[in-house]
């Protein structure tokens, strides 16, 4: 019996873009994928398992081993470290996170208080910065803190922009850069390397062409 590779896609924003990028890889991934609800879809032609996962959620299918590989967005990588190795910089939903709020304000002195879906990313940030600060964890909604009083200032991603300018916050740093990435489980990359690295030379072919 020939190898299955399980791959973990993230449902959501990240989602379509990562099937455009396996379909310009060469991958034929059916209308299913378009249209369906479906959480686990086999491609018994390509040897290809997908299962479509919360995009949180991702990484924790590669590390269990349940999923050879997966994609997930940066910023999940860094909020929750995991035993799994990147492979590639997908270059694809491109976002960043940064630090802001209500324009023209100070921080309070004392632990000012800062609201997040992000809560390690954000105190290792404070952190290297020298500033103490109270961590709030939110789970969505998170320009509201600063807007309602809940927060000083708020650590999110920015896409457009748009949602900060609508709430009538204003950014003041950037922290970091976000795209998603290719992750591996490293006890499938010894198994399976053959199939994984070839699913990686032809996805590198399809990056380097789009960032090119
Ligand atoms: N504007 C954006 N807002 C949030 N995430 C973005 C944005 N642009 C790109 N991304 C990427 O998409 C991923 C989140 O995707 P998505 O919003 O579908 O999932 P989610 O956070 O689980 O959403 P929800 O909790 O609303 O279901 C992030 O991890 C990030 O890498
Ligand atoms: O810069 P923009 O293009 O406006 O995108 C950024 C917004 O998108 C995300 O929220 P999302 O839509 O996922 O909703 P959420 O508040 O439920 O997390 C993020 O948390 C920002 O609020």
């Amino acid at each position: 019996m020939s190898e299955i590779l399980t791959i973990a896609m993230p449902k959501g924003r990240i989602f379509e873009e990562a099937v455009d990028l396996l379909r310009k890889a060469g991958y034929l991934l059916p209308p299913e994928f378009d249209e369906s609800r479906k959480l686990i879809i086999e491609i018994e032609e390509e040897g290809l398992r997908f299962i479509l996962a919360k995009p949180t959620d991702v990484p924790t299918y590669v590390e269990h081993g349940v999923a050879d590989i997966g994609i997930a967005g940066k910023d999940v990588m860094l909020e929750e470290e995991r035993d799994v190795y990147e492979l590639l910089d997908l270059q694809i939903s491109g976002c960043y996170l940064a630090v802001a709020g209500l324009p023209n304000t100070k921080m309070n002195d004392v632990a000012p208080k800062i609201a997040t879906k992000y809560p390690n990313v954000a105190a290792a940030y404070f952190r290297e910065q020298g500033e103490q600060v109270e961590i709030i964890k939110l789970n969505g909604s998170i320009e509201l803190a600063p807007i309602i009083g809940l927060a000083d200032r708020i650590v999110d991603i920015v896409s457009t922009g748009r949602t900060l300018v609508e709430n009538g916050l204003v950014e003041y740093e950037r922290i970091v850069d976000v795209t998603s990435r290719l992750i591996v489980n490293p006890v499938s990359y010894r198994i399976k390397d053959k199939m994984i690295n070839d699913l990686v030379a032809r996805l590198s072919k399809v990056v380097s062409v789009e960032v090119n």
